[in-house]
């Protein structure tokens, strides 16, 4: 399978919001579209997926133009999209009927996701205990005697309708979405910003399915501005500023040509003066731990040799490429 976005553009009038922007994937994985605010993400995606008219460019999956028709497409919204006020099993049954997915499997899958996104209690009517007050001095009638779990409290079982859209949290309704989202088992995973709005636990949750999906061969492609999370799993990616791409490509041979620059050493002695004398840039110090940026490879060796000439115990010495995080500073901060 393959994905294959060209020359793509958009104006709104005489601004152009997204420029000639291209890119391909050519095995399963996760293309990240990365940006600053307004530089185009939302916009890109809409144009891939055929819900917003292009200026200019194509898009094909396996050489067809890429459509919902041409291809099971999975796609979470940045946007909100639930109808408020219904409920939530009804309409996840709604959007799933519409990607043609019906009946007793639509049943089977909507419970497998709502399980493993941890939504059941949202979606389905469930009993819930509510604690009630102490039993307090009522008597055994039996024997007269005050009973021996007097003090114990009781637990009554109340029944929990199911919520609507409305009544969830932000974070929540985004899981709903996503779960609407791989419904029909899509090839195509277009995610708009999964991140934003989820906890820790959340976000853990999200991207074991991600790194579960990316195993089971699915294509996806993911806006997002938390680079760590994005880091962890992304293959490729395109960074955008206003409009253009200013970055774009496999995210290791990208960090492999910004060189090996980040330096930390850790080690029981003040070592400031063979820092500054290398000529190291020293950008933090703690606890005679030390974050430097040095001009490669060749610095960091030079140093790491005057320590050891010095007979100085380095506990921890490591060099390493800029972070995602930095390359995209770097590049939209310019
Ligand atoms: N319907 C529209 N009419 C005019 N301009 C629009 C329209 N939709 C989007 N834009 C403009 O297009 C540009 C790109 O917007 P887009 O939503 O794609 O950015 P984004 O990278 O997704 O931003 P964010 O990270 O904030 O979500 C912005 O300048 C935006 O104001």
């Amino acid at each position: 399978m393959s994905l294959i976005v060209s020359n793509l553009t958009k104006k709104y009038g005489s601004k152009t919001v997204v420029d000639n922007i291209s890119f391909e994937m050519n095995e399963p994985g996760v293309y990240a579209l990365l940006g600053s605010n307004g530089a185009g993400k939302t916009t890109s995606i809409r144009m891939i997926l055929g819900m917003l008219e292009k200026n200019g460019g194509e898009v094909t999956w396996n050489g067809q133009p890429l459509n919902f028709d041409t291809c099971n497409i999975g796609y979470l919204a940045e946007e909100r999209g639930l109808y408020p006020k219904y409920s939530l099993l009804d309409q996840i049954r709604y959007f799933g009927n519409l990607r043609g997915v019906t009946g007793k499997e639509l049943d089977k899958r909507i419970k497998y996701w709502a399980k493993r996104l941890k939504v059941e209690e949202y979606i389905y009517p469930h009993f819930e205990g509510v604690e009630s007050g102490k039993i307090g001095s009522a008597n055994n009638v039996n024997s007269g005697k005050k009973s021996l779990f007097a003090s114990r409290r009781t637990a009554t079982i109340k029944k929990v309708k199911p919520k609507t859209a409305d009544q969830l949290s932000k974070g929540n309704q985004q899981k709903i979405q996503f779960l609407i989202a791989m419904l029909s088992n899509p090839d195509l995973i277009v995610l708009d910003e999964p991140f934003s709005g989820l906890d820790p636990v959340n976000t853990d949750i999200l991207k074991d399915v991600v790194r579960e999906q990316i195993a089971n061969g699915k294509y996806i492609i993911m806006s997002s501005h938390q680079m760590e999370v994005v880091e962890e799993f992304c293959t490729d990616i395109t960074i955008l500023s206003r409009a253009k791409a200013v970055v774009s490509g496999n995210l290791n041979e990208i960090k492999k040509s910004y060189g090996r620059v980040n330096l930390y050493i850790k080690t029981e002695v003040d070592i400031t003066d063979y820092i500054n004398k290398a000529g190291v840039e020293l950008v933090n110090e703690k606890d005679k731990e030390y974050t430097c940026k040095v001009t490669g490879d060749e610095q960091a060796n030079a140093l790491l040799r005057t320590l050891i000439d010095n007979n100085i115990t380095v506990i921890r010495f490591d060099l390493s490429e800029l972070s995602l995080h930095e390359i995209f500073v770097k590049e939209v901060g310019a």
